[in-house]
């Protein structure tokens, strides 16, 4: 069985667990850089990009996180996740681990709309998953290389490159795991 872990600094944690078990696969839940080493694959979930980049900082993750995104193993960014792997942010200077060559804006859904669920038709994944959007981001631009899989509204809500699989909404707020099991099937196609 792989072994997929979630980042467990902050934010919805032990809801990707429940997905990444529901998906066939062993969850970790990572609060130790050193527990990398043991994971095939690794989910960086929803919360607060910046609060989870400081705790990132506070326990030396982020030299370890690199070396992960690079080793080759796949990386999953939801939410704050995905702003975390995004190689450039709208209105900052510098990205966090810059593993996607996707440009991505924050709270980008308007302040009337906190929050909101969309039917999203997911190429290659689901063509009816409802989208949990919550103070969510978009990709605004993405590179050559990267495959665009989902659009709402015109925006760019979930994208691959290779190993980095990234989405705007949170997947594991539902019962339809489809994404997290295409996300596991990533990993065990890492093998
Ligand atoms: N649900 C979320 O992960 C929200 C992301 C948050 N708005 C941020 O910018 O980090």
């Amino acid at each position: 069985m792989v072994k997929v872990g979630v980042l467990g600094l902050q934010g919805a944690v032990r809801e990707h667990v429940r997905s990444i078990e529901a998906s066939g696969a062993e969850a970790v839940v990572v609060k130790r850089a050193e527990q990398l080493f043991e994971l095939d694959g690794l989910i960086i979930p929803g919360g607060e990009s910046t609060t989870m980049r400081r705790l990132i900082d506070k326990y030396s993750f982020m030299e370890p996180l690199r070396e992960f995104g690079a080793s080759g193993k796949p990386v999953f960014g939801t939410c704050a996740g995905l702003i975390l792997i995004a190689n450039e942010i709208v209105g900052y200077d510098e990205p966090h681990l810059a593993f996607m060559d996707a440009k991505v804006e924050r709270n980008s859904f308007g302040r009337q709309v906190d929050s909101f669920e969309a039917e999203l038709d997911i190429a290659g994944i689901a063509e009816d998953f409802v989208g949990v959007f919550i103070r969510a981001p978009h990709i605004v631009e993405v590179g050559e290389d990267v495959e665009v899989l989902c659009k709402h509204n015109g925006r760019i809500v979930a994208a691959r490159q290779d190993q980095f699989l990234g989405c705007s909404f949170h997947p594991e707020l539902t019962d339809d795991h489809r994404i997290t099991q295409y996300f596991v099937n990533m990993v065990k196609e890492s093998q």
